[in-house]
């Protein structure tokens, strides 16, 4: 990509998210289309049920998608939105034989759908909130599980409050007002809502967390805030659906919103692809059509003169025998992740890009010193860092080696809250930093990269250095340019629109370097960003690292194994050896210190040899930790 391909790049992001979204309504409305046309009355039911199903498995889709976590909660909030928005939509003569018990504070309110719609989404948003602050704490399974529990929980409750839910008996006398304009209505409203969120800052932080957790909060982002977020937005939307839901049936039971309706709206987002709001839309249209294609043999059929036997539960084990088959052969669903490239969206809305210059570098940041002091951690009897005390001011790339194990990398996620030590501190510039998250050690401006690459592997380029830009506090163009400069300064710009784990292993390096950057920080810790690179690759590497250091005036904190790079780069180094500081001084200086020596090689070489020694003599057990 040229530079002028570049500068429009983010324009053109935004016109493929356009297009994107535009693909998921035209996909929606053709087939609603041909149903209605094909079937008549019974084709414009089916269509009425499909965009209400749309409507349900978009906003599960909200919380799922974005976080990557299954959730069978969600029937909880369809059920909360039928049963709210019943009660408050129900004739007062039916509400008076069907529910004589109600709450006085429930009964008589006979409001009009679209006025009830609002208390039902904030009813829906209160109960995220509670059951998110649980929820939000945890991750894969764990989450799935306690969301499976909040299901199950809301089912008994519903039985057992017979005076409000009539138990598990038939509640009814719900006004049957949700026709195909309103159900299409709120299907493209939900699409454009679960879009939208999906690019906004809290929807990409979402992505990233859910990608890397660590790597995530090592931005300044808080994982559990975002999952919380998704959680409470999922769910206020899903109790709207409910309340579509129930609306369509006119009357329904506990038993509506269990398992089976879950069943089929995990198997809806599971088979279109959970990772996109196009897989949502295109798994609800497919498993709609393979259900009530099904149906029809369910009750006994004659095909060709031949009379096939009534199968009961046929449909149900068609929609189970859908999943696997997409699970076997696209584990990532029909659409997969597979989204319209930015580079199709450029040829139809280029005429509407704006241009983005990239930012101008920021200002030299002002004098400020990281220091540990007396840190020590353990693992199980290693000790792997012993009271080291050592200091990385701005302006100067302080290096920071040692053989293998001698306790570099525990260090620096000591540093960076990543592991909690034992006993010692973390300081910069005065401010005590050892007790706060590793979010806020971000925040206060001290980014890194990680010696195994933890990019966000299912963004692109460009997302992954945004994300962290966006996590700075630049918002809009600003982030954009931000983002556009790191990748100019990386030379990733032709890699923009590339996802992450497509990229070679010296672009990934270069990639989690540009997004620790565009953080914008004061002190970058780097844990062997040469590792794994050429020597021209390398040197490249150490010019764009020099070149930032003296434009913006941060101070780097640089781990390698490659003494030769460390040596050209830094100003002072450290030496670390099992764990403790065994020297410190100009590079020179310390290449002659004979414990530094014997640490390395052993007694009997010379200071010479350490100079001379390539990576691979002096270290030829590195290896890759996972
Ligand atoms: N999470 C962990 N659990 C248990 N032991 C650990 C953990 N992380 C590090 N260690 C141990 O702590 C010691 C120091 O490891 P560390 O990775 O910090 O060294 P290093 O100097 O970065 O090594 P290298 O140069 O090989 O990356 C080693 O003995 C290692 O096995």
């Amino acid at each position: 990509m040229g530079d002028a391909n570049l500068l429009t790049f983010p324009a053109r992001l935004r016109a493929a998210n356009l297009v994107r979204t535009l693909v998921c309504l035209v996909v929606l409305a053709v087939a609603v289309a041909v149903l209605t046309l094909v079937f008549g009355r019974s084709g414009e039911r089916i269509a009425v049920q499909m965009c209400v199903n749309v409507a349900a498995v978009v906003a599960l889709g909200v919380f799922c998608g974005n976080t990557g976590i299954v959730s069978f909660g969600h029937g909880a909030f369809m059920a909360i939105g039928a049963y709210l928005s019943g009660i408050l939509t129900m004739p007062a003569g039916i509400q008076r034989t069907s529910l004589p018990e109600l709450p006085a504070f429930l009964a008589g309110h006979e409001l009009s759908l679209w006025m009830a719609l609002p208390v039902v989404a904030l009813a829906g948003l209160v109960f995220a909130a509670i059951s998110g602050t649980a929820i939000a704490r945890l991750m894969g399974a764990s989450a799935a599980i306690a969301s499976l529990g909040l299901l199950i929980i809301t089912h008994g409750v519903a039985v057992g409050a017979r005076e409000i839910t009539r138990g598990s008996q038939t509640f009814f006398g719900v006004p049957r007002v949700v026709d195909l304009s309103l159900a299409f209505g709120a299907a493209v409203v939900f699409i454009l809502l679960a879009r939208a969120y999906r690019e906004s800052p809290a929807g990409l932080f979402a992505r990233a967390a859910r990608d890397d957790d660590a790597a995530a909060a090592a931005l300044g982002i808080n994982p559990r805030r975002t999952r919380f977020v998704s959680w409470c937005l999922s769910g206020a939307m899903c109790t709207v659906a409910g309340a579509l839901y129930g609306h369509m049936l006119g009357a329904f039971s506990p038993a509506s919103f269990y398992l089976s309706l879950v069943f089929a709206h995990v198997a809806m987002m599971i088979v279109g692809g959970m990772a996109s709001v196009g897989g949502a839309v295109t798994g609800v249209i497919g498993i709609t059509l393979l259900q009530d294609g099904v149906r029809q043999f369910e009750g006994g059929v004659e095909v060709f003169g031949v009379a096939l036997p009534e199968v009961f539960g046929l449909t149900t084990v068609s929609l189970g025998l859908a999943i696997l088959l997409v699970i076997w052969l696209r584990p990532a669903g029909l659409v997969g992740r597979f989204e319209l490239g930015p580079g199709a969206g450029a040829r139809i809305f280029d005429r509407i890009s704006r241009e983005t210059s990239p930012a101008p570098a920021p200002a030299r940041v002002s004098e400020e010193i990281l220091q540990a002091e007396q840190l020590s951690k353990s693992f199980a009897g290693v000790r792997a860092v012993d009271h080291m005390t050592f200091a990385a001011p701005t302006g100067r790339v302080t290096g920071l080696i040692g053989p293998n194990g001698a306790g570099k990398s525990t260090l620096v996620n000591l540093i960076t809250r990543q592991y909690h030590a034992d006993s010692g501190k973390t300081l910069l510039s005065g401010r005590d930093l050892s007790t706060v998250s590793a979010e806020n050690v971000a925040r206060a401006g001290i980014s890194r990269s990680f010696q195994n690459l933890r990019l966000f592997q299912g963004l692109t380029v460009y997302e992954n250095v945004l994300v962290s830009a966006l996590a700075a506090g630049h918002r809009g163009a600003q982030a954009a340019a931000v983002a556009l400069r790191e990748l100019r300064a990386f030379d990733l710009g032709d890699l923009a629109a590339t996802r992450a784990d497509a990229l070679s292993y010296g672009a990934r390096k270069r990639l989690e370097i540009a997004r620790a950057i565009a953080q914008e920080p004061v002190i970058l810790l780097l844990d062997e960003p040469a590792a794994g690179m050429n020597p021209a690759e390398t040197d490249d590497l150490a010019d764009r690292l020099m070149q930032i250091r003296d434009e913006r005036g941060i101070g780097i904190l640089l781990i390698d194994h490659d003494l030769h790079f460390v040596n050209r780069l830094s100003g002072w180094t450290v030496v670390m050896h099992r764990g403790t500081l065994i020297a410190e001084g100009a590079p020179e200086e310390v290449r002659a210190d004979p414990a530094v020596i014997e640490a390395y090689i052993g007694r009997g070489r010379t200071a010479a040899a350490i100079t001379r020694t390539t990576k691979e003599e002096t270290f030829p057990q590195q290896g890759v930790r996972p």
